[in-house]
């Protein structure tokens, strides 16, 4: 096996603006021709509905759907056949899940803001909810835990789940026992841009949602984003990223497996290291591509690698943070010597990992925290899926009738001012004489 080269190597100050700008550009979702494809499909699926989610399936995930639906018997079938101990971890992920996103839950608020005048806002649970599961180069039954876990702690009325079905029709045994675990309402084997639009705008057979949640790769991130017309969704999720912020404390063996485990997500995974000094950049840069020969997803990696890998020097730390709130990575691992230190200069980061001792992996699957996070620079401004997702909130305001008369006057003068004479009325309705 050939050693893979990685993109960006050198300097971070001694990048041409052109390579700094493409390194920090992962906008593979509005790429134009993953965008147009994707709306082909989500048309597909608007006027053919179950038809085109048929002829989808066979096209790109090679099977032949019988039903586009997965009877709950057979996903508590694949739950009880699952290995004993995969299947505690798996519980013990889901556990860890419902309690890190219950500490989350809303509260109702209300607040006085005039003597008379109450102001309320009430979390209300989201009634159906579509979670995305992906399935194409590998399986995630811990991104059905991560999206049906946090919407049943939320009180959601029905959470469907959507994942690529393998050869035989249905999505893999994992990914169904998971919904079985998490106690998803319903499953659908379907995958990609059509999954999306079938949860969006509804078929026959699939239920429109109200929310979309769940992260996927660069078609499923794009249909995301098209679809916000009919439907809410978290936040753009598309392929993996992890920049790895490392000083001399840390070791060269362990930032090189947290790049590859990254990696091997997908060919538009975007991993980066930025290192304090020449030396440790050096031989993470040479551990990344020792631990890249010999791995397991050796193509995906390697193409990874190749296409946006960079392993960067600085001089200090100080000159990393505004890298790091500019590229915004869906996973900022903070390797240094006094993480916790750090942390409050990290800005923009989906999820932070602080120390080297937090892998990636931890956060991929147990610690409790959610692993769908924004990407390709949206951490800016988005955040990681977490229980507010299953809510939308009403607002009411009370008034008594006293404070309804210290209200008239001033109303009925900001309702002139705006040349709307019924407001005006309707407000001065209440005044006192
Ligand atoms: N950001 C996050 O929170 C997060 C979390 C977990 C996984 N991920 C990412 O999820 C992604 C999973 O990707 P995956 O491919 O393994 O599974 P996937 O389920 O996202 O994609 C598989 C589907 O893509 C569609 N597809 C494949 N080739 C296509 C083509 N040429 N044209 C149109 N549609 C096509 C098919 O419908 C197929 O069913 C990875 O990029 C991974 O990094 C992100
Ligand atoms: N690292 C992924 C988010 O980018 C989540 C995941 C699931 N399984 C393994 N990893
Ligand atoms: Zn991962």
């Amino acid at each position: 096996m050939n050693a893979p080269s990685i993109k960006y190597r050198g300097r971070l100050n001694a990048l041409s603006p052109d390579a700094r700008r493409r390194l920090l550009d992962r906008t593979g979702t509005s790429d134009i021709r993953v965008a147009q494809r994707t709306a082909d499909l989500i048309a597909r699926v608007r006027h053919q509905g179950d038809r085109a989610l048929r002829e989808m399936a066979r096209e790109f995930d090679r099977a032949e759907l019988q039903s586009l639906e997965v009877p709950r018997s057979v996903c508590e079938e694949a739950l009880a056949s699952l290995e004993p101990k995969l299947k505690e971890a798996l519980a013990r992920a889901a556990r860890n899940i419902a309690k890190a996103h219950a500490a989350q839950k809303p509260q109702v608020t209300e607040v006085e803001t005039e003597p008379g005048i109450v102001v309320g806002r009430r979390p209300d649970p989201l009634g159906r909810v579509g979670v995305y599961a992906p399935g194409g180069r590998a399986v995630y039954p811990s991104s059905v835990l991560m999206g049906v876990v946090p919407a049943k702690v939320a009180g959601v009325g029905e959470v469907i789940v959507c994942s690529p079905p393998g050869p035989d029709g249905k999505p893999s045994a994992g990914v169904l026992a998971a919904a079985a675990l998490a106690g998803a309402d319903r499953v659908f084997a379907l995958g990609g841009a059509g999954a999306v639009a079938a949860m969006a705008y509804g078929t026959e057979s699939v239920p429109r949602v109200d929310r979309i949640v769940g992260p996927g790769n660069a078609y499923v991130a794009a249909a995301k984003l098209q679809v916000v017309d009919a439907v809410a969704i978290d936040a753009p999720a598309g392929p993996s990223e992890i920049l790895v912020v490392a000083d001399s404390s840390a070791d060269p063996e362990a930032v090189a497996r947290e790049m590859l485990a990254q990696a091997e997500h997908d060919p538009d995974a975007c991993c980066v290291t930025v290192a304090v000094g020449d030396v440790l950049a050096q031989a993470v840069a040479a551990a990344v591509e020792r631990a890249a020969a010999r791995a397991r997803r050796h193509e995906i990696v390697t193409r990874a690698l190749r296409e946006r890998g960079a392993v960067l020097s600085v001089d200090s730390l100080e000159e990393a943070w505004p890298f790091v709130a500019e590229f915004a990575p869906e996973h900022l691992l903070i390797a240094t010597t006094s993480p916790m230190e750090d942390l409050p200069k990290a800005r923009n980061a989906g999820t932070v990992f602080v120390g080297q001792y937090a892998s990636v992996a931890y956060g991929d699957y147990m610690t409790g925290a959610n692993h769908v996070l924004p990407t390709a620079g949206l951490a800016r401004a988005y955040s990681g899926l977490s229980v507010l997702d299953f809510y939308r909130w009403t607002t009411y305001q009370r008034v008594t009738r006293d404070a309804a008369a210290r209200l008239a006057d001033d109303v009925g003068l900001l309702a002139d001012s705006e040349g709307l004479f019924a407001h005006a009325d309707a407000a001065r309705g209440w005044r006192k004489s």
